[in-house]
């Protein structure tokens, strides 16, 4: 009797249990399908709302659902937006898909405003530094992330580094001027390929201090920067990270063997010096976990005091745990290089092709040189060497166009334009900065004099480019030098909230080595190579050494 009963329980039991899973399962469906319809409609909501929001601005129609996905190459981009401004006004809008909305700015008043409201980078730039060199804080997309990193570097960039004499030290130019003359004992060199070396010894001795100039690896360690930086953009362009192609394996083992030797950099300089230290103070972290013994022995040192002062507790701890080791370090190296050759290589071409200006900013360079005491440059009193160099910057034709976006709020503006959260801006620099409404008739030509103007009186540029020696000499100082973000058309570092932190120390930087190469050389074309047009690398050049 009893075992029946047993039985009856058991199945009563067991029936509710099911009974009770059942309920339990659907309860669970439920839960999901609200979540996902939830989810989908918040999508959905989103969505109308970017079009309406996006069909208050001006733009091309879009025939396909896909938007006008296929741009064509970079150049064509770029005559497309400059049509499409002429057509529709200094804002408009261009579908890239259904979700992707792009939106073009060119009135400079109105990036002035937007590049300070719009905080964000564009996700793709920070996949991009984060493919190649792990995650790190400069270069995110969010400002909140890059914030802190930036003011730290800005202030190291700006303060110790703007405020010794030569931005740039003296064995550091000759080191340089050494290679130059090594490499013309062979013959000319190519316009790119000598810049992108100089820009590699400035900003790796400024990262690494002078250890840099006795690396073994420096010469491997910027053939690597170089293989990389040609393929960041492309394996970054994947909307999912291509896992499966043996292409992207060999790139990030490209990027394996940069980070290795940017630890061994960072352990032969030790902790004493350069400004790695201030950036990341988890690559001596990195250099355990990679296995190479930490950089011991070194006596503490003003440039460890200076790394506890600019990293507040909150930035030591939480963030900087989630940064790569190094990551920071070779996100600079990298855009800093690449940057800082691009206007190296940008002043070359112009004074080789206007000689008569190489020899006036000469001639200056001469003047100040014999009216300074000590071994300093003195580039500040350079002018017409620093308006070349804005000059150049304003022609350059690298990086077309500056790209943010607000990542969670709406752009309202001034004026009541509202850009939805989320679009992509941009800032067509390259075409602003040929502009001729901002720049004059002569926007397109090579004429530096338009960053000078007569002493007391602002507006009154020296467009009269019979410069005459009376007006370079800086001891009559008739002649003062604009402020070239003064323009807002001047964007080479773009502007606001992620402007270019190291626009002053590249500039100073900059200016410092053409004073010395420039004092020592006159650079010319190669007589024999000049007209090339097979050349992809520039034109070829000479370094003539000066009788003196
Ligand atoms: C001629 C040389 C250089 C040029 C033309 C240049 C140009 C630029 C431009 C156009 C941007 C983006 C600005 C924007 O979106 O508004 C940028 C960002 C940046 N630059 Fe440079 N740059 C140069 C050299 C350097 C150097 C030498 C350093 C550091 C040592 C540096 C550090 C940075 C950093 C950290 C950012 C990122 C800011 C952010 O994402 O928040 N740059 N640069």
């Amino acid at each position: 009797m009893n075992s029946v009963l047993n039985s009856v329980n058991d199945f009563v039991s067991s029936k509710s249990t099911k009974e009770y899973a059942k309920k339990e399962l659907n309860a669970i469906l439920w839960v999901a399908l609200i979540t996902i319809t939830v989810f989908s409609l918040e999508k959905v909501f989103k969505l109308f709302r970017l079009w309406s929001k996006a069909s208050q601005i001006p733009g091309p129609p879009c025939n396909s659902f896909f938007g006008h996905g296929n741009l064509g190459s970079r150049e064509n981009f770029i005559d497309l937006l400059s049509v499409s401004h002429d057509k529709y006004g200094s804002v408009f809008k261009l579908w890239l898909g259904p979700t992707q909305l792009l939106v073009s700015i060119k009135d400079p008043a109105l990036i002035k405003e937007m590049l300070l409201k719009a905080e964000d980078k564009l996700p793709f730039i920070g996949k991009a530094f984060r493919l190649a060199f792990g995650r790190s804080s400069l270069f995110f997309c969010s400002y909140d992330q890059a914030q802190k990193r930036r003011e730290s570097l800005a202030l190291e960039l700006n303060g110790k580094m703007l405020g010794r004499a030569n931005v740039i030290p003296k064995n550091v130019v000759d080191c340089i001027m050494e290679r130059v003359d090594a490499i013309m004992s062979k013959g000319s060199v190519d316009c790119k390929s000598v810049s992108q070396h100089m820009a590699f010894t400035i900003l790796g001795t400024a990262l690494f201090g002078d250890t840099f100039l006795a690396w073994s690896k420096a010469t491997f360690y910027e053939e690597l920067l170089m293989m990389i930086a040609k393929d960041a953009s492309f394996w970054a362009s994947y909307r999912v990270t291509p896992f499966w192609k043996r292409g992207f394996w060999r790139y990030q083992s490209l990027c394996t063997k940069l980070k290795c030797l940017t630890l061994d950099i960072v352990q032969q300089c030790g902790k004493n010096y350069g400004l790695f230290s201030h950036m990341d103070q988890n690559s001596h972290i990195g250099i355990e976990k990679v296995g190479i013994k930490a950089a011991s022995g070194a006596p503490p040192s003003n440039g460890v005091e200076m790394q506890d002062k600019l990293f507040s507790p909150e930035l030591d701890g939480h963030l900087n745990e989630r940064e790569e080791p190094c990551g920071n370090i070779m996100g600079v190296m990298f855009h800093g290089c690449i940057a800082t050759a691009s206007l190296i290589g940008s002043i070359l071409e112009r004074l080789v092709t206007d000689v008569e200006m190489q020899d006036k900013i000469y001639s200056e360079i001469i003047k100040v040189k014999q009216g300074s005491v000590k071994e300093d440059q003195n580039v500040e009193k350079m002018l017409l060497l620093l308006a070349t160099i804005y000059e150049s910057a304003r022609l350059l034709p690298a990086g077309p166009l500056l790209q943010r976006c607000s990542l969670k709020d709406d752009l309202i503006f001034k004026s009541g334009v509202v850009i939805p959260a989320g679009a992509v801006l941009v800032v067509p620099a390259q075409l602003l900065q040929m502009d001729d409404s901002s720049w004059g008739s002569d926007a397109s030509k090579f004429n530096p004099y338009r960053f000078l103007s007569k002493a007391g009186k602002d507006s009154d540029l020296v467009q009269d480019t019979s410069f005459t020696e009376e007006a370079v000499d800086p001891i009559q100082c008739s002649f003062i030098l604009n402020d070239p973000n003064d323009n807002a058309a001047f964007l080479p570092f773009g502007s606001g909230m992620r402007a270019c932190v190291g626009q002053k120390f590249a500039i100073h930087g900059v200016a410092t080595l053409f004073a010395s190469l420039l004092q020592r050389y006159e650079v010319r074309l190669d007589p024999q190579l000049a007209n090339n047009p097979k050349s992809t690398t520039g034109p070829q050049i000479v370094f003539v050494r000066r009788n003196s």
